[in-house]
């Protein structure tokens, strides 16, 4: 009797405190009110956005420990979905994808989460988080109830959300509140239906009583098309807007429940070819004040930027195809490199006003260092390299195929063809239907012709006699991440034509180049087999930075270069540009830079190398119109 009299108690005292424990967190919307409430009492979040997936993992807890300091409760957090899952069906959420990591360490710092899942999350990220194995099917309509979309979204989801449970703020985690789908009023489909079953979703994994939401831009086409019952509508707009009209606009879709900036833009993006923008910190800081006396709850987007890595960034695409830059500095109140700015400082001298911002002395810029000039040697030409860098051999079509077709996502593909008959004056080779996704380094027995470009150079002219090589290595300059045109395939779309000639009989060669760097086969020493041909056309050059003892962020320059990718120790950094700008430099963390060992640098450059062949790494950045 008195053991099952302990297990009654035992039981009843579990329930309570389980009970009291629930009781006690819990993250809800008042309509009376026209607030959030946190544990039943009255909350209002002032956000800053981060990405994980744009900090290398050494940083998370630096810039999350900035943003605490800068007087923020929380941070608003994109999922990439094809940072995750690369292939269909492969998942990773290691290392640098580590998110639950991210979230204890938001957890430890004192941060709430605003999580982002999407599917599509936009972003000026490559295709707006969406895996681009999903245009397997030239058919699939992204973003809508199109059954092989939402098989594909539902596998994700359940991964994802499964792993997100947990860490709901009212099971003992930090996540707060999720959006559901991104700015989809913005999205031609407007299919009411795909929001439904994105709700039903996200209710099945995360249960009735986490608030989930939208956001969409503040015109009622956006929100009629973006907002769903049982989601919470808000909306983002930046310093040129109206603060009474944009929440007069939420209220049409919210009568009652708090008021919500989901992006208030602190500054904005950049694209190869336009100027840094900025935006006036006094704007930013009037306009923080003036919503946050109105009780408004605001997240700033962004408030680290951060860096698009390898081949992660988006692009845009109105009048053309317009690539976003490697660096998402942003013009944020902490800077690509982390480092607190002005703006930082007006913000919080803003929110202090408001809220209890945290004593103590903002955590200072990381240490940077100029580690100086690396000669660089050629290594050889991407032509003279395809045993290495394609071992497993060219596919053959008649026609062009696709990278989507040849299952590679992402970098460089080489197509390769030979001259039908003798052309001894310069004849176009032109791609009818602007099919160069996006941009083509053509040459001709190895000899380096010119640049084929999607939407601005969809002709060039060559000469060769019957026979000779015909080259094509084609770059995948990141896919669109915003409007129609997100289903963006890569390679060259179509036939191409050379004079009256239909080129056919193509011999395509994915390129395994980050696979072959990171396995130090591409390294200073290494020379290819001799037939090199002078310091133009698509070729590789190595040196090595050596160790000073200290491990620093820096920033490598590459003054005089054209175009191209930069690896240091075999890790991918970015794309350089410096011809078209407005990015000169690209950001190094010190976690790729050895204190000890030799450093290994590795340039791709597409075009033309300075004569020189240095680079330099300083301790600064350099954007154009940016004050350094
Ligand atoms: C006029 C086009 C508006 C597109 N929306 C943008 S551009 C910068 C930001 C980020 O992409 C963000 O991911 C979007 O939700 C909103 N936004």
């Amino acid at each position: 009797m008195a053991s099952q009299a302990l297990c009654v108690c035992a039981c009843v005292c579990i329930t309570a405190l389980i009970n009291s424990v629930s009781a006690e967190r819990s993250f809800t919307i008042d309509y009376s009110k026209d607030c959030f409430l946190k544990d039943g009492q009255y909350f209002r979040y002032v956000s800053g956005s981060v990405h994980y997936s744009r900090v290398p993992r050494f940083y998370w807890k630096d810039r999350l420990m900035k943003m605490y300091m800068g007087g923020l409760n929380a941070i608003q957090v994109y999922v990439p979905w094809n940072f995750h899952e690369p292939v269909q069906g492969m998942y990773s959420f290691e290392g640098d994808r580590d998110l639950e990591h991210f979230l204890h360490l938001a957890n430890e710092t004192g941060l709430l989460v605003i999580l982002r899942p999407g599917p599509y999350i936009c972003a000026e990220w490559e295709m707006g988080g969406l895996p681009a194995w999903l245009l397997h099917n030239p058919n699939i309509i992204l973003r809508s109830a199109d059954s092989e979309y939402m098989q594909a979204v539902g596998d994700w989801l359940a991964v994802l959300l499964t792993k997100m449970r947990p860490w709901l703020y009212q099971n003992g985690g930090n996540i707060i509140s999720l959006q559901v789908e991104n700015e989809y009023g913005s999205y031609f489909a407007c299919d009411h239906n795909y929001m439904r079953s994105l709700r039903l979703l996200f209710r099945n994994f995360l249960g009735e009583d986490v608030v989930l939401f939208t956001t969409d831009g503040n015109r009622d086409k956006e929100l009629a098309c973006g907002s769903l019952q049982g989601l919470y509508s808000t909306i983002d707009f930046g310093t040129d807007t109206n603060i009474s009209d944009a929440f007069l606009r939420q209220r049409r879709f919210e009568p009652k429940g708090p008021l919500v900036n989901s992006e208030f833009y602190t500054g904005w993006l950049d694209h190869w070819g336009d100027d840094h923008t900025t935006v006036d910190t006094q704007k930013v800081s009037k306009m923080l004040r003036d919503m946050m006396s109105m009780g408004a709850n605001v997240n700033m987007y962004m408030f680290e930027g951060g860096t698009n890595f390898g081949y992660w960034n988006g692009a845009d695409h109105d009048t053309r195809f317009r690539p976003v830059v490697t660096s998402y500095d942003y013009d944020a109140p902490l800077s690509e490199a982390g480092d607190p700015t002005d703006k930082l400082l007006a913000i919080r001298d803003v929110i202090k006003d408001f809220r209890d911002v945290p004593v103590g002395p903002m955590p200072p810029a990381t240490p940077k260092m100029a580690y100086g000039f690396v000669m660089l040697q050629k290594i050889g030409n991407v032509s003279g390299l395809l045993d290495m860098l394609s071992p497993q051999g060219p596919l053959k079509s008649l026609k062009p195929l696709t990278f989507e077709e040849i299952k590679q996502y992402y970098g460089y593909v080489l197509y390769r063809t030979q001259l039908p008959r003798d052309i001894p004056d310069q004849t176009p080779l032109i791609s009818p239907l602007n099919g160069i996704h996006d941009r083509a380094y053509v040459s001709v027995n190895g000899v380096y012709q010119g640049v084929m470009e999607r939407d601005i150079a969809l002709v060039i002219n060559v000469t060769g006699r019957e026979g000779d090589q015909l080259d094509l290595l084609v770059e995948n300059m990141g896919r669109v991440n915003f409007g129609s045109k997100i289903n963006d395939y890569k390679g060259i779309l179509g036939n191409l034509i050379l004079g009256n000639d239909v080129l056919s009989d193509w011999l395509i060669f994915p390129l395994d180049i980050d696979g072959v760097i990171a396995n130090g086969w591409l390294q200073s020493g290494w020379r290819a087999d001799g037939k090199e041909v002078g310091d133009v056309g698509p070729s590789f050059y190595s040196g090595t930075l050596k160790p000073n003892g200290v491990s620093r962020d820096t920033f490598i320059k590459l003054t005089g270069w054209t175009k191209g990718q930069v690896f240091i120790n075999g890790v991918n950094v970015g794309r350089f540009w410096p011809e078209r700008g407005p990015q000169h430099t690209l950001y190094v963390p010190a976690s790729l830079i050895s204190a000890t060992l030799i450093n290994n640098i590795t340039v791709l450059e597409l075009e033309r190398a300075v004569y020189h062949r240095r680079v330099v790494f300083t301790d600064r950045p350099q954007l154009d119109n940016m004050a350094v």
